[in-house]
């Protein structure tokens, strides 16, 4: 089965970024940026325009891709695709909504401890501004066995 598409942004300001404690579903209980499915009819940018929308109130008209990563969970043939957004230009107010609750943390406190396993990996990628795509292949949601890792100059 093909995989699954899903989105992640990060807003970012000079030296501080927006993230959001999930407070439930999947990732429930970690700092990330806003995301979700890409439903039929739109496409992976307007997914995350939405997304963002719908999860911290913010409006945003444009949108970076910086990062790709494929991850395998051992025993599920479902592949997830996640396609990596920035974006500094926004309007409105982080807002909590029963998804996330938004929290700006500064560029040298990024709450790793409390992000997903992969986040120590390519967030420095992310906060350089690099572009990255890798590959990580977990055994439950907490271990990652093997990954893979590059930063590139065109996704
Ligand atoms: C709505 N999406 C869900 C997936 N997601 C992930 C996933 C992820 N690792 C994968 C092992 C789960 N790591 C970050 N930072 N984000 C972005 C938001």
């Amino acid at each position: 089965v093909a995989n699954k598409v899903l989105t992640l942004v990060l807003i970012r300001e000079a030296s501080r970024v927006l993230l959001g404690m999930k407070k439930r579903g999947f990732g429930e209980g970690r700092w990330n940026g806003f995301g979700g499915k890409v439903e039929k009819g739109e496409t992976i940018l307007q997914g995350a325009i939405r997304e963002l929308r719908e999860e911290s109130g913010l409006q945003v008209t444009h949108l970076d891709e910086v990062g790709r990563l494929m991850f395998e969970f051992i025993g599920d043939p479902q592949l997830l695709e996640v396609h990596v957004f920035t974006g500094t230009k926004y309007t409105g107010v982080p807002t909590e909504t029963n998804e996330m609750r938004p929290c700006w943390y500064a560029v040298d406190k990024i709450p790793l401890k409390e992000m997903w396993p992969d986040d120590k990996y390519w967030f420095p990628m992310f906060l350089k501004g690099s572009k990255f795509s890798g590959y990580f292949k977990f055994e439950g949601h907490n271990k990652i066995l093997e990954y893979d890792l590059k930063e590139v100059e065109k996704l």
